[in-house]
């Protein structure tokens, strides 16, 4: 046994480096950044984020060629879906006021390696889209120009033909992220100023093209002679929500940014639900005002709105949409633009990536390198490559983080609350390293010899932890008193939040097999009637019984911010919904994403693992060993270190190395 589990010693050990848990500073609101931003600023930068292209491109996209009028309904379940991960986000960022959203989120609940696998994505999706607006801003200009700049482009200065690049160097688009990077530079409070902006020029030709339109509105054009108002029927509808999703991404920039909030508690959930509020009444009413002003099949898919106007006979309008719509492009551009940088930092400021992206310019007080480096980035994609192509690229990062965002919300709302040094109950470590009290005797190192030695009076201890537990608020992550009677028997062994976090995971694997069996089933897979359908109930049997077991444990109750209602229905939706419509990305954007991935592995096992600020935190052996005894079973307790001089334990400090700890101290067992 003892060949064996030191055979497996290093394995496990990567194990545990690789799903390390962010531990959070007693003091969250303590930041290098500045906090200066109020609610309006956050809800404004939350609108800025969102409304976009969406409004001006894709509501007439996806009205002419996939849904027809009921484009209203596509647009309220893509709404629906991004409410839920907006809640998630919301309470995260309410929680965790620290910035770098996604990847903060999962790190400080599922692992670490994981939590840059999100950055990473959420990094590339976050330069594609910011490079795919910038080049949409050029193209509108230059269209207003009849082409002007292209074709001096393409004759003077320079033209290729290489696939996947673009036809020529698109030298505005590149120009104007380099502009906007050098503004972002100045400082948070110039970009939500400038956001501000264009943010109320944007609202103020929404107003106008709701008030105008309505004016102009002919219910005929809904009518049967038309095509009525679902013409595709359901399939269309739901063809047409997956793609409208895509208008909604981009109020994750309030999560990014609440490092930055002076009152992130009240100030990130308020600002969530108003921006995406606001974004689902324009989406939803522009919508309406564009298929009641002209016949759906008759709207131009390049500028719908501004065509619909000009057909009524009313050209002049056409230049307000215009100019919103460069205002909200830019809105959207200066959100990506800002929260970009701020992820980059928050993974270099943990030592996952390179650490001159952490420095942070004292006087303007934003992480100046990451904001000029990945400007460049993004201008450079922007000049040269084909970006029609890689826009499918986008949602699968979006897609991916929030439903990493969903799960941690499941796994920290079953984890035990810990009481930190100050007495308040904050979030919790790794529920695997809960440390168990099973026998009466144990082993433990001493700090002079490093050798182990069988502890004799084990009586003190466990008063110890006796005393911990009653100091730990009891309750969450274990099983209800309800259902004590039936599950107890099953479930009672399990370490509270395990069960929970146990079926997260079965969750997301349920969903996956679900959503795979359900779309390829039948064309792919070739699967037969019954065991289509069987496959289907199995699945779906597994997603509700994760459900249920997760439900029937003790959540926590004692937060003082915004929290997700009804969980784990919520997020657990949320995550079906997610995979649901990572199901229809074309298979290249997978291809491109698994090579995206790998490159991130690389990074990861190249820099990330070994300047791990939470790894070097862990690696302090004859220092973490004094700290804990080991059980015969093998499960670890904290020792007299953790208690504090006034009487209080510290759980939350040292828990979650408690597993590394536990390693070591195996090995060194088995060396004896
Ligand atoms: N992070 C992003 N990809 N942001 C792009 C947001 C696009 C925005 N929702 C729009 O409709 O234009």
């Amino acid at each position: 046994m003892a060949t064996s589990s030191r055979g497996c010693a290093p394995a496990m050990r990567l194990c545990q480096r690789l799903n390390r848990l962010k531990t959070l500073d007693d003091d969250m609101m303590a930041t290098s950044l500045k906090r200066c931003l109020s609610t309006l600023d956050l809800t404004l930068l939350g609108v800025g984020g969102m409304v976009g292209s969406g409004l001006y491109v894709l509501t007439g996209t996806v009205a002419k060629d996939m849904v027809g009028p009921a484009v209203i309904i596509s647009f309220l379940f893509a709404g629906f879906a991004s409410l839920l991960a907006a809640f998630c986000y919301a309470e995260f960022g309410a929680r965790i006021p620290k910035t770098g959203s996604a990847y903060m989120f999962t790190y400080v609940s599922v692992g670490e390696v994981w939590a840059f696998l999100i950055g990473w994505n959420v990094i590339l999706e976050n330069m594609i889209g910011g490079a795919a607006v910038a080049r949409a801003w050029s193209g509108y200009l230059d269209s207003i120009f009849n082409h002007a700049i292209k074709n001096y482009t393409e004759t003077h200065i320079m033209q290729w033909n290489v696939p996947l690049l673009a036809h020529y160097p698109d030298l505005l688009a590149a120009g104007i992220l380099i502009v906007a990077s050098f503004f972002i530079s100045f400082g948070v409070q110039v970009s939500s100023y400038l956001n501000h902006i264009f943010s109320v020029i944007s609202m103020a030709v929404i107003v106008f093209i709701l008030v105008f339109g309505f004016m102009l509105a002919e219910p005929a054009n809904w009518s049967q002679k038309e095509g009525g108002f679902a013409p595709f029927g359901l399939s269309g509808i739901l063809a047409g929500s997956a793609t409208c999703f895509y208008a909604f991404v981009g109020f994750d920039v309030i999560a990014s940014s609440s490092e930055e909030a002076k009152n992130p508690q009240k100030a990130v959930p308020i600002a969530t639900a108003i921006s995406l509020g606001l974004a689902a009444t324009a989406y939803i009413l522009v919508s309406t005002v564009l298929t009641l002003m002209v016949p759906w099949h008759t709207l131009d898919p390049n500028s719908a709105l501004s065509d619909a106007f000009f057909r009524r006979g009313y050209s002049w309008a056409g230049v307000v949409v215009a100019v919103g719509s460069i205002c909200a492009m830019n809105t959207v551009l200066l959100c990506n633009l800002f929260s970009l940088p701020r992820i980059v930092y928050a993974m270099a400021e943990d030592g996952l990536f390179f650490s001159i992206f952490a420095r942070v310019n004292p006087v303007t007080k934003v992480p100046v390198n990451a904001i000029l480096v990945f400007g460049v980035f993004m201008a450079t994609m922007a000049l040269i490559f084909d970006l029609e192509a890689l826009v499918q690229f986008l949602s699968i990062g979006t897609l991916l983080a929030y439903t990493f965002v969903a799960a941690s919300i499941i796994v920290l709302r079953f984890q035990p609350e810990k009481v930190s040094s100050k007495g308040t109950a904050s979030t919790s470590p790794t529920p695997n390293a809960e440390p168990s009290l099973a026998h009466s005797e144990s082993q433990t190192i001493t700090e002079d010899s490093g050798e182990l030695k069988q502890y004799e009076s084990f009586s003190d201890k466990l008063q110890l932890v006796e005393r911990q537990k009653t100091v730990e608020r009891r309750g969450a992550g274990q099983l209800k008193a309800f259902w004590e009677p039936y599950l107890g028997r099953l479930l009672g062994d399990c370490e509270p939040g395990q069960v929970a976090a146990f079926c997260v995971l079965t969750l997301i694997v349920s969903s996956v097999s679900f959503c795979v069996v359900l779309e390829f089933g039948n064309k792919q897979l070739q699967l037969p009637v019954w065991s289509f359908a069987m496959l289907l109930v199995i699945f779906s049997l597994a997603y509700v019984v994760s459900l249920a077991l997760i439900w029937v444990h003790e959540p926590q109750t004692n937060s003082k911010t915004f929290q997700v209602p009804l969980v784990p229905l919520t997020p657990g939706a949320s995550i079906l919904i997610n995979v649901f419509l990572m199901m229809k990305l074309s298979y290249l954007t997978w291809i491109r994403f698994t090579v995206w991935i790998a490159i991130g592995l690389i990074v990861y096992f190249g820099y990330g693992i070994w300047h791990s600020k939470e790894g070097r935190r862990e690696l302090q052996p004859q220092d973490m060993a004094a700290r804990y005894v080991v059980l015969p079973s093998g499960s670890l307790v904290e020792t007299v270190q953790s208690v504090q001089p006034d009487g209080h334990v510290d759980t939350q400090a040292h828990r979650a190395k408690a597993a590394a700890t536990a390693s070591a101290v195996e090995e060194h067992a088995g060396n004896r």
